[in-house]
């Protein structure tokens, strides 16, 4: 079965022989402070670095997943007050959750197919953090980067804080343009679950430094002080941190994956709109997700298109939130292979 679901997703075929390698080289019993820990985490993260073209002044943390970076932006970087923009479900958690440690963090719905019109949007004086989601994995729309350049220039006081669970490593990214952002590798970067990756700026850095919040064991500071020696404050999910280094030693730069994932896009959307029965979730095109293309129907239509597709090999990508029954979603994530997107190219126009 080939499947589609945006997370967790397909793997790079190579993982099951990277898992074997870190089984007889002996790391999954090696501890997380020793040196041999210290060189594989600092060659992983010059990866990150170098393959996704992350500014050299940035930071980069291990976490245990998206979620967990919700909490850690709440609790170690904002003391009052976060801004939080969403038009789907992921976004919406995430306010839920930065509520439940600060009460006053504001939240603010735009429709599915707004294009993010950051101008018009109200960010109290007092607020200390934008968060938006770059990627809504829920409703497969994305957020340009022109539009969080932007959000940069108006607010140049702010921190910012992007979401990219499922388009970090699946698309280029303005890493300039925010102070943080965050994902989780079940995603683009087509391994197992497990495994989460925060990447801020010296600004992000320093507003943690002047907050100075200790009391927990996933506290900024705390993660700072370990990741300066390449260690992270808890056990790390080391067979993760191995797979990750081996996937990105083995991937092309982010400028190749990001045309491949785009022209790809480019081949479901015409392919659906394409489609007699098919109709794409978004309307705007200027707001289609790069990496999750998501089409409506009615609950019986998305029930009947995901048994036609299991019956041809192919498991479509549940809807999810409020979209759950009513649409499916197609993850179009690095490691599915040429032949798999041919096969689900030509099953689209016969869904009926
Ligand atoms: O697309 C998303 O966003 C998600 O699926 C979740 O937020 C992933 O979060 P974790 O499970 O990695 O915490
Ligand atoms: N992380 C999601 C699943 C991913 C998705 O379906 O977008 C969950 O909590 O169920």
């Amino acid at each position: 079965m080939i499947t589609f679901f945006p997370g967790p997703s397909r793997v790079y075929p190579q993982v099951a022989t990277f898992m074997q390698e870190a089984f007889e080289q002996g790391l999954l019993s090696i501890s997380h402070r020793s040196e041999t820990f210290n060189q594989m985490s600092e060659k992983t993260i010059g990866l990150v670095k170098s393959k996704l073209n992350v500014p050299a002044d940035y930071t980069v943390f291990y976490t245990s997943s998206a979620t967990e970076n919700w909490e850690i932006i709440a609790q170690s970087l904002t003391t009052q007050q976060s801004t939080h923009f969403y038009s789907g479900a992921f976004g919406e958690k995430w306010h839920e959750y930065a509520r439940k440690i600060h009460s006053q963090a504001e939240g603010f719905r735009f429709d599915t197919n707004d294009h993010a019109d950051v101008a018009s949007w109200q960010v109290a004086p007092e607020s200390e953090v934008i968060c938006i989601t770059q990627n809504e994995t829920s409703n497969g729309t994305q957020i340009p980067a022109a539009s969080i350049e932007k959000l940069r220039e108006l607010h140049p006081e702010k921190l910012i804080a992007v979401d990219v669970t499922s388009s970090l490593a699946g698309i280029a990214l303005p890493f300039a343009a925010a102070d943080i952002w965050y994902g989780s590798v079940q995603k683009c970067f087509g391994l197992p679950a497990g495994l989460g990756l925060l990447i801020c700026s010296p600004r992000a850095i320093e507003r943690a430094q002047s907050i100075g919040e200790r009391g927990h064991y996933n506290s900024f500071l705390v993660m700072l002080d370990n990741i300066k020696k390449w260690q992270t404050s808890c056990t790390p999910n080391v067979l993760g941190i191995y797979l990750l280094m081996r996937v990105l030693e083995t991937m092309p730069h982010i400028s190749e994956i990001d045309a491949q994932t785009k022209a790809r896009a480019c081949a479901y959307y015409e392919a659906v709109q394409a489609a007699q029965n098919l109709s794409l979730l978004v309307e705007n095109e200027a707001v289609r997700s790069d990496t999750v293309v998501a089409v409506k129907g009615t609950k019986e239509q998305v029930a009947a298109w995901k048994t036609q597709a299991k019956q041809a090999g192919i498991l479509l990508g549940a809807g999810y939130g409020s979209w759950k029954e009513t649409s499916f979603r197609i993850a179009n994530f690095p490691a599915l292979q040429p032949a798999e997107v041919a096969a689900l190219l030509d099953l689209l126009p016969k869904l009926s």
